[in-house]
């Protein structure tokens, strides 16, 4: 069965700290849906709280419609930020033990294990206890604790922090197929590139409360247009009485510019032009760094 994941309207206090502000947002069954935003921004504490390990002062997350309590949360595959395994106990027996106590039965627990440890390339590792893994296989270990119990919802926090390249491919490549058998699948990440290859939908949280969702292409198109002029002797300042636009940096002739949606980039260039020769005008969408850091600093 297909399930949604409903954060629905949740806030969170720290003493004064105001961690989640009536922030709103929904998974969708298939769906893989990236959760970025600054340093302290909130997306621990909204996965925490989706996963019922820590209440929310107001507010509700639901899966297809049913609150999460002790019963939905075995069905969802949490991948902790602080990471959570027993250092001293042995990979496979572990990944077994953890798939148990989602509810599975022991043979299926053992071939779960022998699964996920061959997908993910730690099946030589099975005997080795985990304080013995390098960081970057710990990692493949805890998503397979993630995994074990065929989860029906998988929440992540930085699944990808600290991978090498060929192991964010691997952990890249499970996401996809996961979210392609009907699981909603939401992670948090800072690498932007990544999210924006790899998500159907992005949420944008800065100071507790969701600022942009939607698909990379809504949001890219949402965003303002990035103009570069490469025009060797314009001074610096040369398009800043030109309303709608704002110079994000200059150097070494190359200016980028941002242009609200009335702006006509005609009308730039014929400014450019006016200080001397053109070599480069080429516009471009924001990409999703562009955006990141135009919501963050709103
Ligand atoms: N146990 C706690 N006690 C007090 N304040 C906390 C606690 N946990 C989180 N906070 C505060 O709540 C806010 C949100 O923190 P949270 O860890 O959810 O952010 P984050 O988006 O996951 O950050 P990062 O990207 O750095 O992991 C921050 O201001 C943080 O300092």
């Amino acid at each position: 069965m297909s399930h949604t994941l409903t954060i629905d309207g949740i806030s969170k206090r720290y003493g004064d700290v105001v961690a989640l502000d009536d922030l709103s947002f929904e998974v969708r069954p298939g769906e893989i849906f990236g959760f970025v935003g600054s340093n302290g921004a909130g997306k621990t504490t909204t996965m925490r709280i989706a996963l019922g390990v820590l209440s929310a002062d107001s507010g509700e997350v639901r899966l297809s419609g049913k609150p999460v309590d002790l019963d939905v949360r075995r069905t969802i595959g949490y991948m902790p930020e602080e990471r959570g395994l027993y250092p001293k106990m042995k990979v496979g027996k572990q990944l077994a033990y953890l798939a148990e106590l989602h509810g599975i039965s022991r043979s299926a627990a053992r071939n779960a294990v022998a699964r996920w440890t061959e997908r993910l390339g730690i099946a030589d590792r099975v005997g080795d206890t985990v304080d013995a893994l390098s960081l970057g296989n710990q990692q493949r270990v805890q998503l397979a604790a993630a995994l074990v119990h065929d989860p029906a919802v998988l929440v992540l926090d930085e699944p990808f922090s600290g991978l090498d390249p060929v192991a964010v491919d691997v952990m890249s490549d499970v996401l996809v197929e996961k979210a392609n058998t009907g699981v909603p699948v939401i992670f948090s990440s800072h690498q932007l590139e990544l999210v924006q290859r790899l998500c159907h939908r992005v949420g944008i949280i800065s100071h507790g409360r969701m600022r942009a969702v939607g698909t990379v292409d809504e949001l890219r198109g949402g965003g303002n247009a990035r103009l570069e002029v490469h025009a060797p002797e314009a001074p610096v300042g040369w398009a800043h009485h030109l309303d709608g636009v704002t110079t994000i940096s200059h150097l070494d002739g190359r200016t980028l510019l941002s242009l609200d949606d009335h702006v006509d980039d005609q009308l730039v260039l014929h400014t450019a032009l006016k200080t001397g020769p053109v070599h480069e005008f080429s516009l471009h969408r924001p990409t999703l760094t562009d955006l990141f850091r135009e919501v963050v600093t709103a």
